[in-house]
């Protein structure tokens, strides 16, 4: 190998000198971007001075000048003041470049070396040194000190490869803590090169940038990968944002990762694009407060929303879990069709007026019970919106009553007649009589209300004939009754909410110009179109809609979650991330469909991620016993690291509380971070309580909260509890077990056969 590769105890020395040698050019590298960052925070200091002095001028163009310098400097003071801890984490050494040209960013854009760029005799000169870093920072010629990590120059920082090198010689990690550089990892590119910079041979530290950064102990938040991100990882992240992006992958392998990043890298991209906003659909709370942090740390806040499915409705706060039967019923096509039938049922509550009366012309009119109904079955023909029909109803009232006032046929003008119908109408409509009737017998119907009347077994029967067995009728009826809502509650919201129709508001006038009037040029106006701009600003405030939407776990979306998410992004581009074999959702075609209506027929492009980045082989070995079971034939992803400790088996002693705490505790000890135990949903609560006065580096989780989630260490208690747990038993016992990056205990159960070893018959051979 031609570069200064230094290993070994007798170069011990010589590597600590060329190591600090090395760390002190970064050193120096990033006092100088430090330098200038500060002097970027001074000139935007000064801009909000000069924007506020501008502010009191008071001129429209003044206004409008100090409103665009006040946006420009606040993002800046914003980003600049964040102290992050590794603001720099990487460089490319490259090569010449074909055509010499630059980018907006300063660094030469060619990805394939100029002819010539290396010489006959193997030597090269490096020609451009690019440190890549969380944004973007340029000295005072403009040339890059600091190239943001999403921009195309630093795409070669994570696409390089030995096989594949490009332009590029070495890449180098930089760790820093603050402003302070502590250490540097390289790999080479272009081993077979003599390549020098200012001179001096190449030098090349270290192995193990991306090693380091799994082995590291985990905390309750994810960390960003932006200084690991690998080959395969960044073609997703940098994928066009057209259409649906559609990316598979085991467990590990950096999906959620992914989706987060991409977020950051589209905003960065086309900043005015996503203006509408980027929703971020999550299954869990624990998963949201698990991933909220990461996109603040890529200097990105604001427009990315992060929600749980479970609060996708405003207002609405899913804290409840349905039984697996119930989910079932709550979360399948077949709710749709009860939905439907309860919205309009819900329309007839207990204590309805069955007669109408009312004083007109001088004569009581009445409306019987059959009239009534026919009037309300007539309005309600069609599939528009309930609350939007009440119009409609109100006007078959007015029509058979003015039809048995006789009047019509008293009058042979037509002026007359018309002139006569409407006083008519307006007596009726004004009498308190009449407004409270329509009240009743048609009232607005809300969401939430609907949902209550379904929780009257007798009525859901009704509605649900034929569609659900009488023993979900009842179980769903049940769980209607609790307090709170489930997760699977607000997607049926969010359908009621659809069926329903926002009741009809008075319009909003539009501010009349009193020249227009004159003229009566505001009749023959045409109501302006709304720009691009208003239009994403309108949705970004009502949140209702956005540019692009992100589901991460989308295996796990029922029909219903579907058709929830669909509605944010009618408009949007998509990504969407997933591994089918961790589906806890029973029916995976009826799924896919559902899925397939939300996008629609946008064209997709496939990526698959196949590398697990969390499991060590061990754990990952252990887990591929259960997916051959849940999954025949599917494959696991190859585990990346392997520790040499070997899952721990463990029978239950006297309790199977004293054990798993005894286990849990073990493993508190064995590890630096935290430990999760995954118990069947139904233990969630003695759990938590088993665990007590161990510390909050441990927690509980039943098995369908440890979704996306990870730790140092796992306590997976009774793989057949949690496999019999519902249909899909067996995935969500796959979940389970692939959530430990270091450690993982199997606690046998009442349920479990455990053979001489303590290995449970799930997970043997
Ligand atoms: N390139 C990388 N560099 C460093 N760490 C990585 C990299 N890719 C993934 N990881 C780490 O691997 C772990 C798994 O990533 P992530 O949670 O995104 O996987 P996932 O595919 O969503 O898993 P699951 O399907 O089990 O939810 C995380 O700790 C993540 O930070």
């Amino acid at each position: 190998m031609a570069a200064q590769v230094q290993q070994g105890t007798a170069l011990g020395s010589v590597h600590d000198s060329v190591r600090e040698r090395e760390i002190r050019t970064e050193q120096e590298h990033l006092d100088r971007v430090y330098r200038r960052l500060e002097e970027k925070i001074h000139e935007a200091e000064f801009l909000m001075n000069d924007a506020a002095k501008l502010g009191q001028v008071g001129t429209p163009g003044a206004l409008a000048e100090r409103d665009a310098q006040v946006f420009r400097a606040g993002i800046h003071l914003n980003r600049l003041h964040n102290e992050y801890e590794d603001f720099l984490f990487g460089r490319i050494d490259l090569l010449l470049g074909k055509d010499g040209k630059k980018g907006p960013d300063g660094a030469y854009t060619a990805v394939e070396p100029a002819e010539g760029a290396v010489r006959e005799d193997g030597t090269a000169e490096i020609a451009e040194t690019l440190h890549i870093g969380r944004i973007g920072v340029l000295d005072e010629e403009y040339a890059p000190l600091v190239i943001d990590w999403r921009a195309p120059a630093a795409a070669p920082f994570y696409r390089a490869t030995p096989v594949d090198p490009g332009r590029v010689v070495r890449r180098r990690v930089i760790r820093s803590k603050g402003r302070r550089v502590l250490g540097v990892e390289d790999d080479l590119m272009r081993p077979e090169l003599k390549a020098l910079h200012d001179g001096r041979e190449l030098a090349v530290l270290g192995d193990g940038a991306l090693m380091a950064a799994l082995g590291q102990a985990r905390t309750h938040t994810m960390r960003d990968i932006v200084s690991s991100i690998q080959a395969e990882q960044d073609l997703v992240i940098r994928a066009p944002a057209a259409s649906v992006t559609y990316v598979e992958g085991g467990p590990g392998t950096g999906k959620t990762a992914v989706a987060l990043h991409r977020a950051a890298y589209l905003l960065y991209q086309d900043r005015r694009r996503y203006a509408g906003g980027i929703l971020i659909v999550s299954p869990t709370p624990l998963l949201v407060a698990y991933t909220e942090g990461v996109l603040p740390s890529l200097g990105e806040e604001g427009q990315v929303a992060i929600r749980a499915m479970g609060s996708l409705v405003d207002g609405a706060e899913a804290t409840l879990y349905d039984a697996p039967s119930v989910a079932r019923a709550k979360g399948s096509y077949r709710m749709l069709k009860v939905l439907r039938k309860a919205a309009r049922g819900a329309l007839e509550p207990n204590g309805s007026p069955t007669r109408l009366r009312v004083v007109a012309l001088g004569r009581r009119l009445e409306l019987e019970a059959e009239e009534l109904e026919r009037i309300r079955r007539t309005a309600l023909s069609g599939t528009a919106p309930v609350n939007l029909l009440r119009p409609r109803a109100r006007r078959l009232l007015l029509d058979a009553l003015w039809a048995k006032s006789g009047a019509a046929t008293r009058h042979t003008d037509p002026e007359l007649a018309a002139e006569l119908r409407s006083s008519f109408d307006e007596d009726i409509t004004d009498e308190d009589d009449f407004i409270a009737f329509l009240d009743a017998w048609w009232p607005e119907l809300t969401p939430r209300g609907v949902l209550e009347a379904m929780a009257d077994e007798r009525r859901l029967g009704r509605w649900a004939r034929r569609i659900l067995n009488p023993g979900e009728v009842r179980r769903v009826a049940r769980s209607l009754r609790r307090e709170g809502l489930s997760v699977h509650d607000v997607a049926m919201l969010d359908e009621l909410q659809a069926v329903l129709g926002l009741p009809a508001r008075p319009r909003k006038k539009r501010e009349l110009d009193p020249l227009d009037q004159l003229t009566g040029l505001e009749e023959l106006m045409p109501v302006r179109e709304e720009s691009q701009r208003e239009r994403a600003e309108r949705l970004a405030q009502e949140r209702t809609e956005y540019a692009h939407v992100i589901v991460d776990e989308a295996q796990d979306l029922t029909p219903m979650q579907w058709r929830m998410v669909g509605r944010r992004g009618r408009h949007a581009t998509w990504t969407v991330v997933g591994d089918p074999a961790q589906s806890s959702w029973s029916d995976p075609d009826e799924a896919a469909e559902a899925r397939d209506e939300a996008l629609g027929t946008r064209p997709r492009r496939r990526f698959t991620l196949t590398v697990n980045y969390r499991n060590p082989a061990e754990i990952a070995e252990l887990a591929s016993k259960v997916l051959a079971l849940a999954m025949p034939g599917s494959e696991s992803p190859a585990a990346v690291r392997s520790t040499g400790v070997q899952p721990r088996f463990s029978v239950v002693r006297d309790s199977l509380a004293r054990t798993v705490r005894d286990e849990a505790a073990q493993l508190l000890e064995r590890v630096d971070g935290t430990v999760g135990v995954v118990v069947a949903m139904n233990r969630r609560a003695e759990a938590a309580r088993w665990l007590e006065g161990l510390g909050d580096r441990v927690v509980a989780l039943g098995s369908l909260e440890a979704k996306g989630l990870e730790y140092d260490a796992t306590v997976v208690v009774s793989p057949a509890e949690i496999a019999d747990e519902s249909p899909a038993g067996l995935r969500v016992l796959y979940v389970a077990l692939t959530r430990a990056t270091q450690q993982l205990t199997i606690v046998s159960g009442e349920r479990d056969e455990p053979d001489a070893h303590g290995v449970p018959d799930l997970l043997r051979d």
